[in-house]
This record gives C-alpha cells, structure tokens and sequence, in this order.
C-alpha cells in the first residue's frame, strides 16, 4: 500500500483565496482591513521565518499586520505590556504571540495578556476551554488545521481510535479535545507513555505532535491507518518516519507541504472572523 499525500499546500490556498474574499467584502463594509499584529521576542530563526511566512500571508490576502519584533531579553512584564496595549488597541483584530519564547519569560502569563476576542492563534485558557465544551471562540490554529485536513480527506473519525503523540497546550492537547468533541476514543501518549510503538499499532488515526524527528516508526503504523505529521523539526523534518509509514497508511500528511501551510491559512481566516465579530 501506498499512502495518498493530504495536500495542504492546495487546501490551504484554496482557504487562503476564501479568505481573500472575504477581506475584500470586510474592507467594503467596514472601510477598513482586518489587522493581525505579530508578536516575537528573540532571535530564534526558525521564528522569524515563521513570522515571515504569517506576515507575507496576510499581504497576499489583503490582510493589515503590525509586527512586534522584541529583545531576546524582554521580560515577562514587558511582554505583557505589549500584549496588554495590544489587546486594547481598537485597530487590531488579531494577536499573534510567536511560540517558544526564550526561558525566562512566563509563556503562560503571556498568553494569558491576550484578550480572547483577540486571540485568533487559539492559545489562552479560554480559548482551550470554548474549544473543549464546544462554545464559540477561537481553536488553536495547527489542531484546526488538522481537522480541516482530515475533513477534506473525508476521514471519519466517529467511534475510530485515534492516538495523539505528544501533549503540548497549543498543539497536542488540543487535538486530543477536538477529536473527542467528533466521537472518536482519543489515547494521549507522551514521554512518560511505557510502549508507544503498542498505542500506535492500535490506531486508526495518529497525529504525532511532539517536535522529536522521526520518533514515530513506519513498522508501528497499523496498515490503512491514516497519519498527521504535525512535527515541525530542523531541516523540514516530521515527527514521523514519511518513507516507511508510507507504505503501510492510507492517508497521510507530508512535511513539509501539509499541516504547516494550513496553520497559517487558519490563523489568518480565524483574524477575518474576529474583525467580523468586532465589525
Ligand atoms: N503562536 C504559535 N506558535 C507556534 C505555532 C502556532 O501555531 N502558534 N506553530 C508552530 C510553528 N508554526 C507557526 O507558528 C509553523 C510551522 C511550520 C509551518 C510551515 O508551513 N512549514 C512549512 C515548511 C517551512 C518552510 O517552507 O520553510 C511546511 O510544513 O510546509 C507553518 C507554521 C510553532 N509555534
């Protein structure tokens, strides 16, 4: 068996143009673009690039974005200052706060300085918690990514056991609420997981989401399942052997070319859905 590749370089322009429109028909209404502001601290290239690629987005889209480029050695107060004065500033729609920031700033009391009406990457207490029991609000932006891919790919998730390696706030946890929410029976594994190749050769879905190269072997993948690389490592490397799982799933996401782009489709559509609700 060969995998078929879920494309979300195609899927993510296809939303990208969808949210082009929309801007278009905001900008008419309202005289005025939505406005994403991005925020970095340090110096981290793989986050600049990032940024970059968010910020080179919403230009393409029509999208305003202010950037915040701060000192690596920004503090936590500092940080939540900005993010503080942000959250208040009538003209931004959205907030970005690029993920990691360096160790000595509290990330958690940083996410927090986001107004959730604001917070269009997902990542505050409240967000998560709209996200779980199913209220309106903004879902972190890879796991909505994931969702949109699984949903183009026409994967049903009712009843399916699904297998989420890693457990991080904006990414693995939520995942894992996300898929609950479609009735699929959701196994958490992570570094303290005693024989994760065994919960993989059970699943029919595996998202893998830990940020460790090529932890997830071909050989453990149970054949036709399918498989979300959302790894994000050095080089443009999953967290999943690509080449062997391959062989034995039925879908899976390629790195790069998959759960990335869609990221950043998502963000930018969900900043379109926050100036539509701040009119
Ligand atoms: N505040 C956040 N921080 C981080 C998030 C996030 O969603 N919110 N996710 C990751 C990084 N990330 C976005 O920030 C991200 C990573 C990778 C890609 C992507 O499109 N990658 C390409 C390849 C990269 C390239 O072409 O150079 C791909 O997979 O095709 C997008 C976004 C951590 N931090």
């Amino acid at each position: 068996m060969t995998a078929t590749l879920m494309d979300g370089r195609t899927l993510s322009r296809q939303l990208l143009e969808s949210t082009a429109e929309r801007v278009t028909g905001f900008h008419r209404s309202h005289g005025r673009r939505p406005c994403l502001a991005t925020v970095l601290v340090g110096e981290d290239p793989a986050s600049h690039t990032y940024v970059r690629m968010k910020v080179n987005r919403c230009t393409e889209v029509g999208i305003d974005s202010r950037r915040f480029d701060l000192p690596t050695l920004t503090t936590t107060e500092q940080l939540v200052r900005v993010l503080r004065d942000l959250s208040s500033d009538s003209a931004v729609d959205g907030i970005l706060l690029q993920h990691p920031t360096p160790p000595q700033i509290d990330e958690h009391a940083a996410f927090e300085a986001i107004d959730p009406s604001k917070d269009v990457d997902g990542v505050t207490g409240t967000s998560f918690a709209a996200m779980a029991f199913g209220y309106r609000g903004f879902a972190s932006c890879t796991p909505a990514a994931i969702m949109r891919l699984l949903d183009a790919y026409d994967v049903p998730l009712s009843g399916q056991r699904a297998v989420v390696v890693g457990r991080s706030a904006i990414l693995g946890k939520p995942i894992g609420m996300l898929l609950l929410a479609r009735d699929a029976t959701v196994t958490y594994c992570h570094s303290r997981t005693t024989d994760l190749a065994a919960h993989v050769a059970e699943a029919d879905l595996v998202v893998a989401a830990v940020g460790v190269p090529h932890l997830v072997r071909g050989e453990w993948i149970k054949p036709g399942a399918v498989v979300v690389d959302a790894g994000y490592n050095a080089g443009n490397v999953g967290d999943v052997q690509a080449a062997t799982a391959a062989n034995r799933a039925s879908l899976i996401t390629p790195v790069p070319g998959g759960v990335g782009p869609m990221t950043i489709a998502v963000l930018l559509a969900q900043t379109v859905d926050a100036a539509e609700r701040h009119g």
